[in-house]
């Protein structure tokens, strides 16, 4: 399609969120008229409290779509390198688990400013107008029309070529799909829910070291901290609705607290802990899955609204923002032509969204349980030695996930044939020592046999057993 086709093809995002605006830039950069819209007011603007101010995690991928963009370079300057997890033990005992190379970090970014930046990078293409208090309550996907409440309770009727679902795990847009044939839908809420505390700078600096991902594993719940650029961390602490309900005062708090984050009590404050606490409820985290993302030439789904993710591998905005960046390496492939398009993405993205999710779920139990237990440790350590021995062969799966653009789905084949090698390989390694041990056993009982029998033949028995008293 030519470009002069794009300016005459006009694009509806439905959401104004991190992915709803980095795909406005991503429409807009290829000459098409987009139209976003957003049913809460401008964030840059409204004065609505500013939140806790929640960080995220950026690796690769996510960095890899800013950069399609041009925009990589201005986030990344606004985000604070985390180099290694620092494992905060139940003693105080703290460690430090490299994620890779020097080159080889994840960036704390804040959610807020994100989404302010590609909002106003979105703004900024004079074929793009974003429209924000305006509510999608309902598509049609075969007409394109869209009907949206606005903030001042009027209704709004609007038609355009292509609708896109940015409109997060409780998607309206996806409402649309489950009425068409053989679309497959699942959602799971866990059972953990999670409260966002604060360590505040001490003496105008960072209270604990800055470039790390600060993490409390605790088995069935954990917490962990990414520093923020006012030298404040964000702790999220993961844990059981039922055992956030058993705390329902300042002391019953205070007291969790000493017993299981004795550390991070000084840092938060006794009064600011508490006070925070019980500032908001704990907030629940759900897994969507869906397939297909797309519905004819006409309406796709990206980001939350095809696959909110748990959040236990840092990669539900990572893999919404690839999302953004496979779309558009399909567009470039297909002339911007939408109806080879669509389906394609839903044949490349869902095997790979999926693989992520089902990722994010496990690493949701391995992280709580595993990471204590003796048998994943010395398995971690045995890998980071085939890693180091064999680079290019053995590859650990969060290196795999985070700091390159394999596909998800490649990249958990690739750790399953891994997983299975080195399982055999420490198999034939015990199995080999179980052998040699039996066999090198035999020996010394064939020789301390044949030993006993020859001298009590002979009647030396104090040779046999040295010099016991001898009572017959
Ligand atoms: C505790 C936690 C920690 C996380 N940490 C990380 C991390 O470290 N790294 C990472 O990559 N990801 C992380 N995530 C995931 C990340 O937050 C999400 O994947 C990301 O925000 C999804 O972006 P989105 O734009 O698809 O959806 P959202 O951010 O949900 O945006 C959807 C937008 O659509 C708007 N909207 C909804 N309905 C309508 C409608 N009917 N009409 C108009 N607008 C509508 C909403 O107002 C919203 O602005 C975390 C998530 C949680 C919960
Ligand atoms: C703001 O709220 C949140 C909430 C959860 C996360 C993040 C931000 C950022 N997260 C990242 N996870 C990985 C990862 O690959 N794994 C396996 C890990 C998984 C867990 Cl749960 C963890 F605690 C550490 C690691 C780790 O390896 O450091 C990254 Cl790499 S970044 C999880």
């Amino acid at each position: 399609m030519n470009p002069s086709d794009t300016q005459r093809k006009k694009v509806a995002i439905i959401g104004g969120g991190l992915v709803g605006s980095l795909n406005a830039c991503f429409f807009a950069k290829r000459g098409f008229v987009v139209e976003l819209y957003e049913s809460r007011p401008d964030i840059r603007t409204s004065n609505a409290i500013r939140g806790r101010s929640i960080n995220l995690a950026l690796s690769h991928r996510g960095r890899q779509a800013l950069k399609a963009v041009g925009m990589e370079d201005q986030i990344v300057s606004k985000g604070i390198p985390m180099r290694a997890r620092r494992i905060h033990t139940l003693s105080g005992k703290q460690y430090a688990i490299p994620y890779g190379t020097k080159k080889q970090y994840i960036l704390s970014v804040d959610r807020a400013n994100l989404n302010k930046e590609l909002l106003n990078a979105a703004e900024k293409y004079p074929n793009t107008t974003l429209y924000f208090g305006h509510k999608l309550l309902h598509c049609n996907v075969e007409s394109g029309l869209l009907d949206f409440s606005r903030s001042d309770q009027t209704r709004r009727e609007v038609s355009c070529d292509l609708i896109v679902g940015c409109d997060g795990a409780f998607s309206t847009v996806r409402k649309q799909f489950v009425r068409q044939t053989r679309f497959n839908y699942s959602q799971t809420y866990i059972t953990h829910g999670y409260k966002e505390l604060k360590i505040p700078p001490k003496d105008g600096d960072f209270a604990m070291e800055p470039n790390f991902l600060h993490i409390w594993p605790r088995n069935s719940f954990m917490m962990i901290a990414l520093p923020n650029m006012d030298k404040s961390f964000t702790c999220t602490l993961f844990m059981p609705f039922d055992d956030f309900e058993k705390l329902t005062n300042g002391d019953q708090v205070l007291d969790f607290f000493k017993m299981y984050f004795p550390d991070a009590i000084p840092l938060m404050g006794r009064q600011e802990l508490i006070q925070e606490y019980f500032l908001l409820p704990p907030q629940a985290m759900i897994s969507v899955k869906c397939s297909s993302y797309h519905i004819a030439s006409r309406c796709v789904l990206m980001g939350d609204a095809a696959h909110a993710l748990v959040p236990f591998y840092g990669q539900g905005m990572n893999s919404g923002f690839e999302d953004c960046l496979v779309f558009d390496e399909l567009m470039e492939k297909f002339q911007n032509d939408f109806s080879p398009c669509l389906p394609e993405f839903s044949r490349l993205r869902v095997p790979d969204d999926h693989a992520i999710s089902d990722l994010s779920m496990y690493n949701y139990v391995e992280m709580r349980e595993l990471v204590n237990s003796r048998w994943f440790i010395f398995r971690k350590k045995i890998f980071n030695l085939l890693h180091a021995l064999f680079p290019y062969t053995v590859i650990p799966l969060y290196t795999m996930v985070t700091f390159s653009r394999i596909r998800y789905h490649e990249a958990v084949q690739r750790w399953k044939w891994q997983d299975k090698v080195i399982n055999r390989g420490l198999f034939c390694i015990g199995a080999v020592t179980a052998l040699s041990g039996i066999y090198l056993l035999r020996n010394v009982i064939k020789q301390q046999t044949d030993f006993i029998i020859k001298n009590m033949w002979r009647g030396d028995s104090f040779k046999i057993f040295g010099n016991v008293p001898r009572f017959y």
